[in-house]
């Protein structure tokens, strides 16, 4: 059994993620193997961030993003977070260019531990969500859940980060929405050809956002970087807030700025909790650091 990839299990704001470090390989990490790490209890995870040798000139590496079903993502606000603690740890450098499936991202490492993470332009075009159908204004398009003349969340607001984001306004307590309900309905809606992250943000004043997320390929999480992007993008449109907040997530905070030169600069925590090795093939695993957590790794031959 080849159990050769080093990782590190690692959260940001509780959204549980696993470094691997894919570099001198040509191999990838199998939809299979993700999803056997995700049903051990011991390395259960929402992402894993699968760190391959740089493809481009003035980049430190090529990022793959999985989801715990398997499916490959664009862009994971909080695991690159966790990314860049890795790799500064790794280098001692404190500022990194990285690429993605949906294209490079500048990050750095401040003198206090907290990680800045430029996750580029939005797309607000119905065709770069994507959509299905044909919509002129994406802060707020009709779709709705619940009794047509009741509805429970409806008009969602939608912006692609490097992935898709739909985002509910509610006016009362985010918790009271049954998103773990609603969230797979509203994740696999027609109108949403590649799935969407789907959002409930009540704005509670213009510097300060509260939000939950059901997470595409995953589910509900502690938090969602690049929704928490997403709904603060949205709300500046609809000018609810100004172009930057502070964004609630249930694991804490992030401050998200949507600058004039129109990138989003996410900033938040990421922390180290172990690490081991593992097989991309099979998602069997050995911990080779202890962390806080004393489950055992999978049996390996
Ligand atoms: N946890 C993420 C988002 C991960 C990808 C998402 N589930 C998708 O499929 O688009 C984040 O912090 O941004």
């Amino acid at each position: 059994m080849a159990i050769d990839v080093e990782f590190a299990k690692m959260n940001g704001l509780g959204n549980a993620i696993i470094v691997a470090d894919m570099r001198g390989r040509a191999d990838r990490f199998t939809a299979e193997a993700a999803r056997a790490l995700h049903h051990d209890p011991a390395t259960a995870f929402d992402q894993i961030m699968a760190i391959h040798d740089a493809e481009a000139d003035g980049t430190d590496a090529f990022v793959r993003i999985y989801n715990n079903d398997g499916s490959e993502a664009g862009a994971c606000g909080n695991g690159m977070r966790c990314v860049v603690q890795a790799l500064a740890a790794e280098t001692g450098k404190a500022v990194f260019t990285l690429q993605t499936i949906a294209g490079l991202l500048n990050a750095q490492e401040h003198e206090d531990g907290s990680i800045s993470v430029d996750m580029g332009r939005p797309r607000l075009r119905w065709d770069q969500i994507p959509l299905e159908e044909e919509f002129a204004d994406t802060t707020g398009i009709e779709l709705q859940i619940g009794p047509i003349d009741a509805p429970v969340l409806h008009t969602p607001s939608v912006v692609n980060m490097g992935n898709p984001h739909a985002v509910f306004w509610v006016q009362n307590d985010v918790w009271s929405h049954d998103l773990a309900r609603f969230g797979p309905l509203l994740e696999n809606h027609p109108i949403f050809p590649e799935k969407a992250n789907i959002t409930v943000a009540r704005v509670i004043d213009p510097e300060h956002i509260v939000m939950r997320t059901w997470e595409r390929g995953v589910g509900l999480t502690q938090a969602c970087g690049s929704a928490a992007c997403a709904t603060l993008v949205s709300a500046a449109r609809k000018e609810l807030t100004g172009r930057a907040a502070t964004v609630t997530v249930p694991g804490g905070d992030l401050h998200i700025e949507w600058r004039a030169d129109d990138h989003v600069i996410m900033t938040g925590p990421a922390e180290w909790e172990f690490a081991g090795r593992l097989d991309p093939a099979t998602g069997q695993w050995q911990r080779t650091i202890e962390g806080d957590n004393d489950n055992a790794g999978a049996e390996t031959a």
